[in-house]
């Protein structure tokens, strides 16, 4: 089998509070045909690609909030989406808002799922590292609260072999920590899938705000190179609820290279075709994990992991919506 596959990138404009998701799932069959007619058979769109970014409102009514989930996978609205990925033979990567009922309690996760060229879905990640904050704080422009309105994920870093390959997925926030790509790398992924939602402000250190596109880039090229993987990132970008998203949507090499990127800040495509063989340029030399890894002196990276889980059940205890 062949270890050659043209990717692509399919990054999201804006997507209005109010728009309706047989509006954004036009727009994503639009961006497969095109892939498609650029010879693409498998396409990665953004996190939480069937809405408006919710986290940066302080939603309190419960309908309304629920109203960004999917409470099934496809659903009417984004079967669309799998009838073309199968009438075309092009799988992809589609992150969305995940909302799951166990009994009385309500289970949210900002989620990603992996369709294979039948349209069946062949994997799914929920988001490890959710950055934000839980309750309303008045002093910023805009909020980011994904930390109240998603669960950390619980699946791990998990690959799948499909496609002709080792597919990894991650979402956002989880391309700028190395542990996310080398997790992945050591199950052996040749391919690390990442959509995002960054606005170009940081509330929290303004004088970043110019280094956002630098920090993406930086970010999603180190996590290639390092790991020897190929890396593609989709953007939702542009002006979306008045607040503004980096673009900058692109297919990484192994060496950490960037072989394609789009232009704008639009709805937009950017394809390339990927080796995946090329991944043994890193993994069978600089970074041959069995031959130079050296884990016996890396012990600080997991310490504190009970500790970990133990805050993170109070803090799911004491939050309002999980609770709920
Ligand atoms: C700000 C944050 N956004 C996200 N959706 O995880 C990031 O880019 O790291």
């Amino acid at each position: 089998m062949s270890r050659k596959l043209i990717v692509a990138t399919a990054q999201l404009g804006p997507i209005a509070r109010d728009e309706p998701r047989s509006s954004t799932v036009s727009r994503m069959v639009a961006l497969m045909t095109e892939a498609h007619r650029r010879g693409a058979t498998l396409v990665v769109f953004p996190e939480l690609a069937l809405t408006s970014f919710f986290p940066r409102w302080f939603i309190e009514d419960e309908a309304e909030l629920d109203s960004f989930y999917e409470t099934e996978m496809p659903g009417t609205e984004t079967q669309p989406l799998f009838d073309a990925a199968r009438k075309l033979g092009v799988g992809f990567y589609l992150g969305y808002a995940e909302l799951i009922v166990e009994g009385e309690t309500k289970r949210r996760f900002n989620t990603t799922i992996l369709v294979d060229q039948t349209g069946e879905i062949v994997g799914k990640y929920r988001k490890v590292h959710l950055p934000g904050h839980y309750n309303f704080e008045e002093w910023r422009p805009f909020q980011h609260l994904e930390k109240r309105y998603f669960e950390h994920g619980d699946l791990g870093f998990p690959v799948f072999e499909t496609m002709g390959g080792t597919m990894g997925m991650a979402i956002c926030n989880d391309r700028r920590w190395p542990e996310t790509y080398r997790v992945l790398s050591l199950r052996g992924a040749e391919l690390i899938m990442i959509g995002y939602n960054t606005p170009v402000h940081y509330p929290q250190a303004p004088e970043h705000d110019h280094l956002q596109d630098f920090h993406n880039h930086l970010s999603l090229q180190a996590g290639a190179y390092a790991n020897g993987a190929w890396v593609i990132g989709t953007a939702k970008a542009g002006r979306e609820g008045g607040c503004d998203l980096i673009g900058g949507s692109c297919i990484v090499a192994p060496t950490g290279e960037i072989v394609a990127m789009v232009q704008g800040l639009g709805d937009e495509i950017a394809t390339a075709e990927i080796d995946l063989d090329r991944c043994k340029e890193l993994r069978e030399n600089v970074f041959n994990f069995t031959l130079h890894r050296e884990p016996g002196d890396y012990g600080p990276i997991c310490a504190g992991a009970d500790e970990r889980e133990a805050e993170r059940a109070r803090v799911t205890r004491d939050s309002i919506i999980t609770s709920r």
